[in-house]
């Protein structure tokens, strides 16, 4: 868990963090979002103490980090940013491998690691370890950012803007990734970014920051439903926020179950239980149905989802 209690950074006149109390539990991905300057990334960096704070504590499991070695207290922040700052003349493998090599890890542990993380990533460790960050696409160095950022199994990873120079389609699929692998590591982590889509999709809680305050902390949900001001509601956006709640649902959570499932018809069209019930309304309006068929992962078709049922329920 992190806490940070009256937190106060000043750059001479300017105060960048104003007063702030947050609280991230542990295993949650806190976003903080907000306007360019608004201080989202001096938040982060108070963090791992990249930067010291002016007043007030940070805690993390309940540990006041001001007086923490600071090497163990990074040790166990994994940190990714914008443009993934790699070593240009290391390669892929050498970069993951920053941490565990400060940590003396065994040659054969850390290529291990390497390989676990690429996979884990979807790039193959035959092909990309051995490559130069040169070499790679944007969005093939930021995930090796990101794997850089787990090497050593840290228990908080801290984020800021990592996808932010990335084209809409590759930083929707680094997002889905993100997505994945946080259910299956469960990291506390702190995510900057001032894209609000991109923090309605990846939060637990939302931190909204404007001028080194937080003026809302909340679930996505909340954030669309409740806006605690008009400077919320703007940055949500008040005409789409119907498609945005459906994009936080899926699909599973709308559907009519088949008594028993089926497998379903070779190349039979449908939605996946997790697909967001925007997608199911953009599918339906599309090809003009009134149901969709609704398969598992393993490919069964486990029930339908009903047009009217979206209406009258999607938000
Ligand atoms: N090293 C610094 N020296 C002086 N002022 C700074 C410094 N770092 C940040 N600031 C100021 O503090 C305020 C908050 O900056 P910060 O980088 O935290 O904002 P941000 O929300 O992360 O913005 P962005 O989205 O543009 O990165 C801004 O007014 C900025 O100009």
């Amino acid at each position: 868990m992190i806490e940070l209690k009256n937190v106060t950074r000043r750059f001479g006149q300017t105060v960048a963090v104003d007063h702030i109390d947050l609280t991230v539990e542990t295993g949650e991905v806190c976003v903080l979002v907000g306007s360019s300057g608004c201080g989202k990334s001096t938040t982060l960096r108070m963090i791992n103490r990249l930067l010291p704070t002016s007043s007030g504590e940070i805690q993390v499991d309940g540990e006041d980090i001001a007086g923490m070695d600071l090497q163990r207290l990074r040790l166990n922040m994994g940190y990714a940013i914008q443009g993934t700052g790699l070593f240009p003349h290391w390669t892929v493998a050498r970069n993951i491998a920053l941490v565990p090599r400060l940590l003396k890890w065994p040659k054969a542990r850390i290529q291990a690691r390497v390989s676990e993380l690429l996979e884990m990533l979807d790039m193959d460790p035959a092909r990309f370890a051995g490559a130069y960050p040169q070499q790679l696409s944007g969005g093939q160095a930021q995930r090796v950012g990101v794997a850089r950022a787990l090497a050593a199994d840290p228990n908080i990873l801290l984020m800021d803007e990592p996808f932010g120079a990335l084209d809409a389609i590759t930083r929707e699929n680094l997002q889905l990734e993100m997505l994945r692998l946080q259910r299956q590591l469960k990291k506390t982590t702190v995510f900057v970014t001032h894209d609000i889509d991109e923090a309605l999709r990846l939060a637990t809680r939302i931190a909204v920051m404007d001028q080194g305050r937080i003026i809302q902390h909340d679930t996505p949900e909340n954030i669309l439903r409740r806006p605690a001001s008009d400077f919320v509601e703007n940055l949500v956006g008040r005409q789409d926020r119907g498609l945005k709640l459906m994009a936080l649902r899926p699909v599973r959570d709308l559907m009519t179950p088949h008594d028993k499932p089926h497998p379903a018809e070779p190349g039979a069209d449908g939605l996946k239980e997790d697909d967001s019930l925007r997608l199911a309304l953009s599918v339906m309006l599309w090809q003009d149905l009134q149901q969709v068929a609704v398969f598992d992962h393993l490919g069964n078709e486990t029930g339908v989802l009903l047009r009217q049922r979206l209406i009258e329920g999607g938000v």
